[in-house]
């Protein structure tokens, strides 16, 4: 549930307008040979271009990711003092306030940390407050199959980057044991009825962009998801066709690892449907201690970096203090 005090209406209102769909390009994870090459160059393209796209092909089977999206459900169905049980900072329920620096969202959430070392393997283990075992585990699960879908797609991403690239140059970093890899499970209400005239659309989730090195997304298909494009205009993503894709977005990491080649896209989520909607977004982050700056292969003939080295730690440490729509990697930038 999301309570809104007096005045907090007002700073999520948003104008009525409804953007048009983008095009978003589907890339098939499971092309082999000449369709791979051609699937390489595409999923290339499509982090030039928009920085996000879809993925069929995938592998995740269907029964795992809609139990886990009817477990995050249930939980989200639960009474608000079974939820805030798992309240937790900065990691546990939380609802409509995003971060420390006074975002607020038409939204409630869940976010877990699937690092061995903060995600123990048995209850009474537990470091922290995440909610009860069952949902836990079943998330794990998903999130180590989405965790490998991640891999793949930057597998096949140094493929389509091309030849001085190594093969595991990006895939490496998210598929390590101390990864600082989340999962985040939003839930977004319906918009009630009464605010349907004062305030047709709400903020879900502010404009932001993701600063891990990727996300792999997969929502229950109710509308919402909107990203902005090159020229600034945002667009609605389409619902997937068949309903098992997933959508990836660039992370501003891996747009620091292509020295700008690639685009950490901004996103939003806008609320203004009857039918409440669940994303489960899968972002997979470096080490803590990963020195990051743009890979040598792709710092091209001037062989300039657009950005200074620095650790995840650093990048984290320095973003979370910050608003959902601030630009974090400026001051990286040389
Ligand atoms: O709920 C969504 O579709 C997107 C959420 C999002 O952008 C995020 O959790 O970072
Ligand atoms: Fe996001």
């Amino acid at each position: 549930m999301v309570v809104l005090a007096k005045g907090e209406l007002e700073q999520i209102a948003l104008p009525a307008a409804r953007p048009p769909p983008a095009d978003v390009r589907v890339i098939d994870l499971s092309a082999t040979g000449a369709s791979r090459s051609a699937a390489a160059r595409a999923l290339v393209a499509a982090c030039e271009d928009h920085g996000f796209f879809r993925v069929t092909g995938h592998g995740v089977p269907p029964e795992l990711v809609r139990a886990a999206e009817a477990a995050a459900s249930r939980f989200f169905a639960m009474p608000q003092q079974d939820k805030e049980a798992a309240a937790g900072q900065p990691l546990g329920y939380a609802s409509k306030r995003i971060g420390s620096a006074g975002d607020l969202g038409w939204i409630e959430y869940l976010l877990l940390c699937l690092t061995p070392s903060t995600f123990p393997s048995a209850p009474d283990a537990a470091t922290s407050v995440t909610p009860s075992w069952p949902l836990r585990e079943l998330l794990a699960e998903y999130s180590a199959a989405v965790r490998r879908v991640a891999c793949d797609v930057l597998e096949l991403m140094a493929e389509g980057l091309g030849g001085d690239v190594p093969a595991d140059a990006l895939a490496r970093m998210v598929a390590r044991d101390d990864s600082d890899s989340i999962l985040r499970v939003n839930h977004y209400p319906p918009r009630p009825e009464q605010l349907a005239g004062a305030a047709p659309n709400l903020t879900g989730f502010g404009e932001h962009t993701d600063p891990q090195i990727i996300s792999v997304l997969r929502s229950n298909g109710a509308p919402g998801l909107e990203i902005s494009l090159r020229d600034g205009a945002w667009a609605s993503v389409p619902h997937d066709g068949d309903g098992d894709s997933f959508f990836v977005n660039v992370g501003d990491t891996l747009q620091v690892l292509t020295n700008g080649r690639f685009r950490s896209v901004k996103h939003r989520v806008v609320v203004n449907s009857e039918k409440s909607r669940v994303s489960m977004v899968f972002f997979g982050g470096p080490p803590p201690g990963e020195r990051l700056a743009p890979l040598p292969a792709l710092l091209g003939d001037g062989g300039r970096s657009r950005y200074r080295e620095f650790t995840w730690k650093e990048y984290k440490g320095s973003g979370c203090k910050g608003r959902l729509a601030d630009d974090r990697l400026c001051r990286f930038e040389n």
